[in-house]
């Protein structure tokens, strides 16, 4: 591949609005360079599908710009649906049609007739192991299988961009272990560029070369999730106290913690402190001594290299598990309220790094580094 070749996916400034005034998209900027996999990484309501819709030219921006293999996607929409497969979160197959049936329908909504499209359809079944399961109706396949199926109906018609939109949600370790290795060979020797959007953190950091963090409707961060991690330099100490502090013992310790040396940040967030120190290991019992003498007692405490969890943290300003239960929190009042439009982390966009409700954070060195 070209390091010149234009970006095979460019998203300028996207703004989205839903009826009820959720901002989905508040400035979303994206690049994808052909034949790399991008991993657009983010909890509940971040706005990953709704950028995804955009592109795959299923939704209209409210403003911004967007090409997709070089097609504007609001100009020439059907350009871009020639040029991508899209792979949605709900599977696309007719549950009672054959694996077979379900390639041959696809091949032939995209112009195959004949033995070229008996050829593609049994290449695409032997590529993702369904050859045996071809004659049989997609409603007895496991989770697994429909996946692969999915992901070879999107290819039917040798697209050059693929959008996978949150491909393992639901499967079995197993079944996602194997839907990684499909996906790492589609980009890897096969040369396709692939969005992926995804919650999961060890499926952005195992498959995708650049990750790009979504967080209430924009990119807090991206680059290739070796590079993220290694910026924070330093170690990750977690701790869990037994009693959560309140507003007051909040700011106390962070600001005790923050002085103790070699402690690059702290953050507070009720039960749990996160701390970046140079050496998490030596830092350790002047930290255990530190919450000892506030009167805080200590129930856990974890030292570990940087994940994408603390390059989150460190950007997004929240813990990556706390923005996943309040988006799935949102969803349920979603499921609730039947209609009523969705709420979230969408509404509040433009919150600055550490300064959300119930969090005190003290950053020592200032920046990332
Ligand atoms: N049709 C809609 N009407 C109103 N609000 C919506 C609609 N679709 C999405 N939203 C809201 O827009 C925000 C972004 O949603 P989006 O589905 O793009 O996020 P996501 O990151 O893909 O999340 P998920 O992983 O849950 O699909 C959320 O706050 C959501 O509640």
């Amino acid at each position: 591949m070209s390091g010149t070749r234009a970006p095979a996916v460019e998203a300028r400034q996207l703004i989205k609005t839903y009826p009820g005034g959720v901002t989905a998209l508040n400035g979303m900027d994206l690049t994808v360079e052909p034949g790399t996999v991008l991993g657009l990484l983010g909890p509940n309501g971040a706005g990953k599908s709704t950028t995804v819709k955009i592109l795959t030219t299923l939704a209209r921006p409210d403003s911004g710009s967007a090409t997709v293999a070089g097609h504007d996607v609001l100009r020439h929409p059907d350009r871009v649906r020639r040029a991508i497969g899209v792979v949605a979160q709900n599977s696309g197959a007719d549950p009672v049609a054959t694996g077979r049936e379900n390639l041959r329908l696809q091949g032939r909504l995209h112009g195959l007739r004949g033995a070229a499209l008996d050829r593609r359809a049994d290449e695409l079944l032997e590529r993702f192991s369904l050859t045996d399961a071809a004659r049989r109706p997609v409603k007895g396949y496991s989770g697994g299988m429909r996946r692969r199926l999915d992901v070879a109906l999107g290819l039917v018609h040798r697209p050059e961009v693929l959008f996978l939109d949150e491909p393992t949600t639901g499967l079995d370790p197993e079944a996602r272990g194997a839907m990684w290795d499909e996906i790492g060979h589609l980009a890897g020797e096969e040369g396709l560029t692939i969005l992926l959007t995804t919650h999961y953190l060890e499926e952005a950091d195992r498959l995708a070369e650049r990750v790009a963090i979504v967080d209430r409707g924009r990119i807090v961060v991206e680059g290739a999730p070796d590079a993220l991690k290694g910026e924070l330099r330093g170690d990750a100490v977690h701790l869990e106290l037994r009693e959560p502090l309140g507003e007051g013992g909040r700011t106390l310790i962070t600001g005790a913690l923050g002085a103790l040396p070699g402690v690059r940040e702290a953050l507070v967030d009720g039960r749990r402190i996160s701390v970046r120190a140079d050496d998490g290991a030596a830092a350790m019992p002047a930290l255990l001594a530190a919450l000892e003498r506030a009167g805080v007692t200590v129930a856990a405490a974890t030292v570990a290299r940087p994940s994408l969890d603390d390059v989150y943290l460190r950007y997004a300003g929240r813990r990556y598990a706390d923005a996943e239960a309040a988006g799935a929190r949102t969803a349920g009042d979603e499921a609730d309220a039947g209609t009523a439009p969705r709420t979230g982390p969408g509404t509040a966009p433009g919150t600055a790094p550490g300064t959300g409700p119930g969090t005190d954070s003290v950053s020592l060195t200032g920046g990332a580094r």
